[in-house]
Parts: C-alpha cells; structure tokens; sequence
C-alpha cells in the first residue's frame, strides 16, 4: 500500500491526538521528516505538492506513528535531541534533555565567560546525555570542561555523544558525584572549578510524573531526589563546596516551587549571594550560589 505525504500527515496527526500526544502536528511533522530525510519545512510543501511514499517509507511512516502514539517520547524514535546548537543522540537509558535546561546552559556559559583566565573550568554533575557539558565545551571553546554521570546505561550516550560533538577540552568521569574525584590524571580538580553546573534529580518520590513518555521512558536515576526531591541537590552542595574557587560559581536547576527550599539549603551550607532565577515561561527553574 502506497500513500502521499498529506494523506498520510493527516492521519498521523489525527492518531496522535488521538493518543493524547500534546503536539500532534509538530510530531506528525517530525516523524515525516524523519522517515523520509527532510526537514520539518520540506515536510511541509512536500504536503502540498503531494509527492508519494513508496511502500518502504509508508511501512516506516506507520511504524513511527504507532510508537508515537504508544508514547514513547518522538527523540527515542528520531534518535535525536535537539539541545541550543547541538543534535544529540539519545535513547533508552538515557534522559531526554529538556528545553528549559537549555538557559541552566546559558548560565554556565555567561558565568564562564566571567572568568579572567585564559582556560576557566567548569564540571557537569549528573551530565546525562552530555547536554550541559558539550553544550559548554563547544560554546566556550577556550573552558576546560569535565562531566559527571554514574549510570552506565547513560555514560554510553555521554561518550557517543561526546565523541560525536566535543573536542578534547571535555573529559568525561564515571563518578557518583558525591565522589567525584579531587584530582584526575594527577592533576588537582577540588578548589579549581570555577563552574559548577548540575540539572539533577529533583522530583519527589512521591509525586509521579503526569507523562506517559516521562513515566515510562526517563530514567527512575534521572528523576526521582528522594522523598523531598532534594537527596541529590544536598550532595551537590557539599561536593560542590570542595570542588569550587573561592567565588566560583553553582548553577542548580531544580523543580519551580522548590526554589526557597534550594536556597534555605545552599545557605545553611555556608553559600553566598543565593539567588533563584525564572526562566523564559516566568517559572523559577535555576539557583545560583557562590562559595
Ligand atoms: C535530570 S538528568 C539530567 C541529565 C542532563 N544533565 C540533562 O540536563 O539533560 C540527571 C542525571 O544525573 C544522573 N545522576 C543521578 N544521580 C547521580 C549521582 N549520584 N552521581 C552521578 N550522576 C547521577 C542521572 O543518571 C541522570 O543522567
């Protein structure tokens, strides 16, 4: 069975709203997109010129559109995340990167850019896919980054992706990070960060999350802080107390009613200057602290 692009976006979008998927159009789009090696813009006048799927790309057209409509988040079917500059691989094991974390990136970034030293250093604890860490490395290309994970299903997306989009001025290290190394190849790490940046797990445990594709598909590692959330943003704060300068940075993302909380602790700790940040929607989603 053969069918055209609209026909066939059509049904997909109808599917998946359907089956409940938030964005339908955009996912019917992408899906497309994806099957056929087009963009979401030729996705679009290929709709209106009405071209014709031949029988493999409908096979894999309809294929996508039932995972999708499953709920299986569209990056683990794409294979894909898109992150500021970056396209990085993702799938099962790994935490889809959010683009809410995209301004937590932006805060490293301006931080580092701060700094007066020909190569600033920053780490990324809980790095995940390697989102907040290549996304540094690549944007301050001058910073010497290292990047943090403890999972083994994810620090294989951290190196593929790593391999994939980083130079050498990211260095990546299998940690938990309450026992992330104080040097590394003989070279000092405590007291000479000048950026600490973590989006960490920060959800009750509790509290469920409403997504099906979050639910079933992140990581339980990458989303559950223990019964107030905050079990991970409490190592953190210790961890990062050694690992930073004197005036260094800390960039926390945390969960938007947890801002007070996340202070109340990082001072209790002895941090400076405890400032909570509301991200592009108004929600406050990131805590900065100096030691
Ligand atoms: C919410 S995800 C964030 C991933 C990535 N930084 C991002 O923003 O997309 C949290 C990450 O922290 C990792 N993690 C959780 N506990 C950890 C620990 N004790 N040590 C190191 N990594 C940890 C999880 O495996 C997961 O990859």
């Amino acid at each position: 069975m053969s069918s055209t692009v609209s026909v066939i976006l059509d049904h997909a979008v109808g599917v998946l709203a359907a089956a409940g998927v938030p964005t339908p159009q955009v996912d019917a789009e992408l899906l497309l997109g994806h099957v056929l090696g087009l963009n979401r813009g030729q996705v679009q006048s290929r709709a209106i010129t009405d071209a014709a799927l031949d029988a493999e790309q409908y096979l894999a057209v309809i294929e996508a559109i039932e995972r999708r409509a499953a709920r299986e988040p569209l990056q683990h079917i794409t294979g894909r995340a898109p992150f500021r500059a970056l396209e990085l691989a993702v799938g099962p094991g790994v935490f889809v990167p959010r683009p809410e974390t995209e301004s937590v990136a932006q805060f490293a970034i301006d931080a580092l850019l701060q700094v007066p030293s020909a190569s600033p250093r920053a780490i990324d604890l809980g790095t995940g896919s390697g989102a907040i860490a290549i996304a540094i490395a690549t944007e301050v290309p001058h910073a010497e980054v290292f990047a943090v994970e403890n999972s083994p299903q994810a620090f294989i997306w951290t190196r593929r992706n790593a391999r994939e989009l980083a130079g050498d001025n990211l260095r990546l290290i299998f940690a938990d990070l309450a026992d992330t190394p104080a040097e590394l190849d003989g070279e000092a790490l405590d007291g000479t960060i000048d950026v600490v940046v973590s989006n960490p797990p920060y959800i009750p445990l509790g509290a469920i999350p409403r997504d099906p594709e979050v639910r079933r598909h992140d990581p339980e590692a990458a989303l559950y802080g223990g019964v107030d959330g905050l079990d991970i943003v409490r190592a953190i704060s210790v961890r990062a107390a050694r690992l930073l300068r004197p005036g260094g940075v800390l960039i926390l993302e945390h969960g938007e009613l947890q801002g007070d909380e996340v202070r109340a602790l990082l001072a209790a700790d002895g941090w400076r200057a405890t400032a909570t940040h509301p991200d592009l929607l108004g929600r406050d989603r990131t805590t900065t602290a100096l030691r």
